[in-house]
């Protein structure tokens, strides 16, 4: 059983209460004035990845009194519970290992008393062997052709890792080419299977429960898209493999269970990148640099379970996240990653972040009186300087932001990455110190007084956003994997601290009962008249439109 601590009744929280009220009046340009070793303190070396932390509204005092909250809050506890394989997620009593999965070490892990390790290495090397021999040529289609495209079906958790780490690990492709097919609007799958021929595309039915609408409402089209061509069911097992937990489901679709790859209740969907979920970025990747994103995964781990707090990076960027969500009233946090390559991080995390910590029970079954997880959100650098940045800087909320970027470019072409990383520099200096108007009018030396104070107010930057800054060597699936558990302890942590389960996601459930409800009143043309007058309306419209 995890603690139950309410936070807001622990004494650092009271300490942070009226600390707040002293440094919130502080610049963060005098904190860096005040100490000419912030940088030091307040920064931190993982590997290859540098975490600067000093660009945000804290001192010592700051940081000792959220490591208390920390402590209060039994994290300690809790993190040792999580890896030894304890029923962490109580709502689903199921434990939570996605650890396991990336476990180098291979120590022994016990679910129900059963060591999972033999089970999780039987799988990968399940993956090798296929990831391999689709590489190879040696997985041929049934006009005997090498396979060229391989099409991952399923939605959340079974598709935006694969997703981003295939695209912020292009560098590594090897010669297949993979496609995502998740939404269930038709046009997706229609658009993917345009330019693929049935001879040499393979699916991955990628899906935990394999009783997801969208996905198996795609998976049933690219079914019938294939067999429209190979005309036999004999071939849908050289074309169709499944990944899920659900045999029975697979074997009723009509997947060979000998092309199932499993895994178990224990991995979250949105934590399940490194199971057989990983597939997709296995064969596209190939299996070696699959194993390097688990280990650099596995050493964030050990990190983390070994690392006092003072030093622990995932403790510490969740402890900052707290700062500001529960005492400056911050609603969202940004990521912004420096890449192109990383496009898609942002949305990963925004399925990993916001379907972890979007409650509002705690742990004792009450309704909370405080924030829990934040809004995220992002877009790549530069993109997003051009077009969200203006309420960064000035607009009126607080908008707590990651700075993500690598210092090797895998494209070294020309200046282009010492432009973008002068960029990335540069903007979280602008965020931390603005531009006051004594430095705004001597900018507009030689106007008139009556121009210089029609203008200057609009150009003034008050400063003091707090940033993030986390600098790579270079995107390797090494340093993806540890910064992608950076990001998952990050927000296990935090759920921790607000007393919240992580691991369920009971809040998507209503939504996908109304759809079951509505789908069958969307045949024909009786008007319905079973709902609010909106939805009737709505509907009833629906009908008119599409005759
Ligand atoms: O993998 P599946 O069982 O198809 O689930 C796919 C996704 O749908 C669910 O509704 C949850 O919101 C996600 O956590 C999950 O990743």
């Amino acid at each position: 059983m995890l603690p139950t601590t309410n936070f807001t009744q622990t004494t650092a929280f009271k300490k942070l209460k009226s600390h707040h009220k002293t440094i919130s009046k502080k610049q963060l340009k005098d904190l860096f004035a005040e100490d000419k070793n912030r940088f030091k303190k307040y920064s931190l070396k993982f590997n290859d990845i540098l975490i600067d932390y000093s660009k945000n509204n804290i001192n010592g005092r700051t940081m000792g009194y959220l490591i208390e909250l920390a402590q209060e809050c039994n994290l300690s506890n809790a993190i040792a519970q999580m890896f030894s394989g304890a029923k962490i997620n109580q709502t689903e009593n199921r434990a939570v290992l996605h650890t396991a999965l990336r476990n180098r070490s291979n120590s022994a892990i016990l679910v129900d008393g059963n060591d999972v390790m033999p089970e999780v290495n039987e799988v990968l090397a399940k993956m090798k062997d296929f990831s391999e021999r689709v590489n190879k040529g040696s997985w041929k289609g049934y006009t005997n052709k090498n396979i060229t495209d391989i099409v991952n079906i399923g939605i959340g958790g079974s598709d935006l890792g694969p997703v981003m780490a295939t695209e912020a690990l292009k560098p590594y492709a090897k010669k297949l080419k993979v496609h995502f097919v998740s939404n269930v609007d038709g046009t997706h799958i229609a658009e993917t299977l345009k330019n693929l021929s049935p001879e040499t595309t393979l699916f991955m039915i990628a899906s935990k429960t394999f009783t997801t609408q969208e996905t198996m409402a795609n998976a049933h089209s690219a079914r019938s898209w294939f067999l429209t061509t190979a005309s036999d069911e004999a071939f849908v097992k050289k074309h169709f493999v499944a990944i899920s937990t659900n045999q029975k489901e697979v074997e009723k679709f009509g997947i060979d269970p000998v092309n199932m790859f499993g895994f178990w209740d224990w991995v979250g969907g949105r934590y399940s990148l490194w199971s057989a979920i990983g597939l997709s970025i296995a064969c596209y990747i190939g299996f070696e640099n699959f194993e390097a994103l688990l280990t650099g995964a596995h050493e964030m781990d050990i990190h983390f379970r070994n690392t006092p707090f003072q030093k622990n990076a995932p403790v510490i960027l969740a402890l900052l996240g707290i700062w500001y969500n529960n005492f400056y009233g911050a609603e969202s946090h940004a990521i912004l990653p420096y890449d192109q390559y990383m496009h898609r991080f942002a949305a990963y995390f925004q399925q990993g972040d916001m379907e972890s910590n979007g409650k509002y029970v705690d742990r004792k079954g009450n309704q909370v009186d405080y924030q829990t997880g934040p809004i995220i959100w992002g877009e790549p650098g530069t993109n997003g300087q051009h077009a969200f940045y203006q309420l960064i800087h000035q607009g009126t909320k607080l908008i707590p932001a990651d700075f993500i970027a690598p210092a090797i470019s895998h494209n070294p072409l020309g200046e282009h990455h010492k432009m973008l990383l002068s960029n990335f520099f540069a903007q979280t200096e602008a965020l931390m110190n603005g531009k006051s108007l004594e430095e705004v009018t001597k900018e507009l030396a030689g106007k008139s007084q009556e121009e210089i104070d029609k203008i200057a107010p609009y150009k003034v930057f008050l400063g003091n956003k707090p940033t993030n800054s986390i600098l790579l060597r270079k995107i390797t699936p090494k340093t993806l994997g540890s910064l992608i558990a950076l990001y998952e302890h990050k927000i296990f942590v935090q759920g921790v601290i607000w007393n919240i389960f992580s691991f369920d996601q009971w809040g998507v459930e209503l939504g996908k009962q109304l759809a079951n409800k509505i789908y069958p009143e969307l045949q024909g043309d009786t008007p319905v008249t079973s709902h609010d007058t909106s939805t009737n309306g709505l509907i009833n419209q629906y009908k008119k439109w599409r005759k």
